[in-house]
């Protein structure tokens, strides 16, 4: 089996408010290997942008507080880079990021080409070779590269493109810029969270598209968190699925629609909508991240729930290779 690029463990997190402190991430476990898609799905709230954030060390400092855990990268645990280092050596490096909603990405005062200049001046990757041009040569290096990749997704006349201004494009190519944006410095990890709820959806299905197809050509491993099943099918190979600050489950993609094993997976694929049931929500709600209940936070939702899931977190227990669940009673073949 392949070894993790990134390997996510035993992550708290938790937020102050005025109302309390909220557990928001309770003991997160989540691999990433080299060259795969990786989604992260589960209801709003459930805490898959703020892995997403911990992983990119942009957690809000005022209020989040990262309680125990260890994102392990290249060697080194994230959380212990001071924040110099993370900002010089792997965000927007190594590790890059593709936001929900690109419109609020750019600046509006400035051309895109201008944006992307900046940016290339700090992450080249011409600025980490052993010999690197410079002046000139660099600039006309580093715009042969950015015309390229702007082909690459492609934006039609990339030159003509970095002469305008960010509200001169729709949002189907201001999105495609940010995936050039983040490839740009050749990371080996892009997190694309949401990458696509502010688009409509045939420009959702050409981005999903492109995003694999280059996650594929460049082996970049890619983390991708949505709430949209059908989003996740179309461009994952495996499936991490959140439930109220915990992962609950993590499966191939056939697996994760074919033999889902937590009982909230399973109320997560019955609440798709069909032709026969119409749309159907998950009973009850999401517990309060201040008081959730002990054990596994579903328990007050499910109806296979015991005693024991009511005092003890359910290890996380083989189903198949690279197939595994969090749960006292799992469903089985028999039981689904
Ligand atoms: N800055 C913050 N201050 C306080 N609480 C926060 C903050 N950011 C997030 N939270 C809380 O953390 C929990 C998880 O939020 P998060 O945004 O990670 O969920 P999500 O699964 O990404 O949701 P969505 O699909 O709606 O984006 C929520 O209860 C949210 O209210």
């Amino acid at each position: 089996m392949d070894a993790d690029l990134i390997t996510v463990r035993d992550l708290r997190v938790s937020f102050a408010s005025d109302a309390g402190i909220a557990r928001v991430l309770d003991g997160v476990q989540c691999g990433i290997r080299a060259g795969e898609i990786r989604g992260l799905v589960g209801e709003s709230g459930c805490g898959k942008t703020t892995l997403a954030r911990a992983i990119l060390g942009i957690l809000p400092r005022n209020a989040a507080r990262i309680d125990s855990g260890t994102v392990m990268f290249g060697g080194r645990n994230l959380l212990d880079l001071p924040e110099d280092r993370l900002a010089a050596e792997v965000r927007g490096r190594e590790i890059a990021y593709i936001p929900q909603d690109p419109s609020t990405a750019f600046n509006p005062v400035f051309t895109i080409g201008t944006q992307i200049a900046d940016l290339m001046r700090w992450k080249s990757p011409l600025a980490r070779a052993a010999n690197p041009p410079s002046g000139r040569a660099r600039r006309e290096a580093d715009l042969a590269r950015v015309i390229e990749l702007l082909r690459l997704v492609q934006l039609p006349n990339p030159e003509a493109l970095l002469r305008k201004y960010p509200h001169e494009v729709s949002g189907g190519q201001r999105q495609r810029l940010m995936i050039a944006m983040a490839l740009l410095p050749e990371p080996k990890l892009v997190i694309a969270d949401e990458p696509t709820t502010a688009l409509d959806v045939t420009v959702q299905a050409q981005i999903l598209k492109l995003l694999k197809q280059l996650a594929r050509e460049r082996n970049v491993a890619v983390l991708f968190t949505t709430h949209d099943l059908g989003a996740a099918y179309e461009i994952c190979d495996r499936i991490t699925v959140m439930y109220a600050g915990q992962e609950v489950e993590e499966a191939p993609v056939s697996e994760f629609f074919d033999r889902p094993s937590h009982p909230y997976t399973r109320k997560l694929l019955d609440s798709l909508p069909s032709a026969e049931t119409g749309l159907r929500g998950i009973p009850g709600e999401i517990p309060r991240l201040i008081d959730p209940p002990a054990g596994c936070r579903f328990n007050p939702r499910c109806e296979r729930a015991s005693d024991l899931c009511r005092t003890d977190r359910p290890p996380p227990e083989p189903v198949s290779p690279g197939h595994m669940v969090r749960c006292h009673h799992r469903l089985t073949e028999f039981s689904a």
